[in-house]
């Protein structure tokens, strides 16, 4: 969505646009994170969600996405059903399950807990049932509503991730290191392996 005019204040006290344009191909924003000490840069690329201005989303946009994030209208049951259309579109553009995804139900300001309840325990069961962080949130002036926390845990995650990746190379450095052919080993080659292992 791209702002315009800009009226009341949002949850984390920045304005909320009381006006927004559609989104046309994507959107970009960058967010500076502070995840265990560490300050990490998160690009967010928006995508349109009207089909008519989804057609220059091309396969580069898919390419290096290491996280989603689903988001839905909880006052508006369509955008719900919706979502196994954007997780196949995923699926297809090869973003597997290990990546790491948030479910976000939005809007929370414009239903009451009684109305919206069939439709958050569906999604909730969603979420749970593909691994998803779940949340309930109101871009729109909620205090306390978890923003930040939905691109906190999942850079968090794909920090854990990384860690295991990182992890089970060199475990596999150390296993090739012990199935090294007996030959001669030039200083220079030894140096190379220790480097690994280290
Ligand atoms: N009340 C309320 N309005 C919201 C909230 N989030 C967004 N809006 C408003 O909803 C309208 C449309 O925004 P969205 O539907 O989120 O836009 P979008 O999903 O990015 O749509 P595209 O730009 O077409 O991809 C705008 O007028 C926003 O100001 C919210 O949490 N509460």
């Amino acid at each position: 969505m791209d702002s315009s005019l800009e009226s009341s204040t949002s949850s984390n006290g920045t304005p909320f646009p009381s006006r927004t344009e559609a989104t046309i191909g994507v959107d970009f924003r960058e967010k500076l994170l502070d995840i265990e000490g560490e300050k990490i840069k998160v690009q967010l690329w928006d995508t349109a969600g009207q089909e008519r201005f989804r057609k220059s989303m091309v396969q580069h946009y898919y390419r290096n996405v290491h996280g989603i994030v689903f988001v839905f209208d909880v006052s508006n049951p369509t955008s719900f059903c919706n979502l196994p259309m954007w997780m196949d579109e995923c699926r297809q553009h090869s973003l597997g399950p290990d990546i790491p995804r948030a479910l976000v139900c939005n809007k929370y300001d414009l239903v009451t807990s009684m109305t919206a309840s069939v439709l958050i325990d569906q999604a909730r069961h969603l979420a749970e049932v593909h691994g998803m962080s779940f949340y309930l949130t109101s871009a729109k002036g909620r205090k306390g509503d978890p923003l930040d926390a939905i691109f906190v845990t999942l850079a968090q995650r794909l920090k854990i991730q990384r860690r295991e990746s990182v992890n089970e190379l060199l475990l596999q450095c150390r296993s090739e290191s012990f199935n090294i052919p007996a030959r001669v080993i030039t200083a220079q080659e030894s140096k190379k392996k220790w480097a690994c292992i280290c």
